[in-house]
């Protein structure tokens, strides 16, 4: 079983009928195989965000299969689905949303306390992560001491905190220059090719997106080779 994410005929509407309806998604078949990397591209306002929280169980399609690890997450109750989101899932967003009181270390620590990983050896990993994105002389820090660069590494190490089998991120690199885009994502890119890690990451960065494995566009709610 070489597929991390499936998703086969996936509807999404906002609103039905009423006034405001919004149809979002109208059919989206997408296959992600273990281990690869794709790109998501589209205008503002074209569904990516909408498409990634399907597809990382934090919404539910109108309509569709979202397929993880082989298994039909829309046949699950509310609570397996929640397990398998916490198990199988890491999210990395535009902006951090890390813990400001919290330090660096602690918040790639704290979600694995949360999985019932020991301390001692969530503290091994996160440092282990930390280091691998160029961050662990910056471990004691807390998000606001850090630059920006520096922080949405720390959101990718703590997305990866539980080796989730599939990583989403929504526009994670939108607020770096450049530079600092090119090492986060050279990063991830390293992570992914020694963990076996799948990502789908949605950018409006072309030039990032030509380096991924793949890069499909999301056009009038369906996916389209790029
Ligand atoms: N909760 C909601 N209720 C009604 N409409 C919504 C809701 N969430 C999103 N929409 C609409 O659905 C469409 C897709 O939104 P979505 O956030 O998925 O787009 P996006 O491609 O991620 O956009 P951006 O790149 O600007 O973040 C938009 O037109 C938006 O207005």
């Amino acid at each position: 079983m070489n597929e991390a994410l499936a998703l086969h005929g996936i509807r999404k509407t906002y609103n039905p009928g009423k006034p405001t309806a919004v149809e979002v998604l109208r059919g989206i078949d997408l296959t992600l195989q273990t281990g690869e990397v794709v790109a998501l591209v589209a205008p503002s306002g074209a569904g990516k965000s909408t498409l990634l929280h399907i597809a990382g169980l934090l919404d539910t399609p109108d309509e569709g299969q979202v397929i993880l690890a082989g298994t039909d997450m829309t046949r699950l109750g509310d609570r397996a689905r929640t397990i398998a989101r916490r198990d199988l899932v890491g999210f990395v967003y535009q902006f951090h949303h890390l813990l400001p009181e919290f330090t660096a270390l602690e918040n790639v620590v704290l979600p694995q306390l949360a999985h019932g990983t020991p301390r001692r050896d969530a503290e091994s990993r996160a440092m282990d992560l930390l280091d691998r994105v160029g961050v662990r002389p910056r471990a004691h820090h807390r998000p606001a001491q850090l630059s920006g660069g520096e922080q949405q590494r720390v959101a990718f190490c703590r997305a990866l905190a539980n080796a989730p089998r599939l990583l989403l991120a929504d526009e994670p690199t939108g607020n770096l220059d450049p530079d600092t885009s090119d090492r986060v994502f050279a990063a991830l890119m390293d992570l992914g090719r020694s963990t076996g890690l799948s990502a789908l990451i949605a950018t409006h960065n072309l030039a990032l997106a030509a380096r991924m494995d793949r890069v499909l566009r999301l056009d009038a709610g369906r996916v389209v080779p790029a």
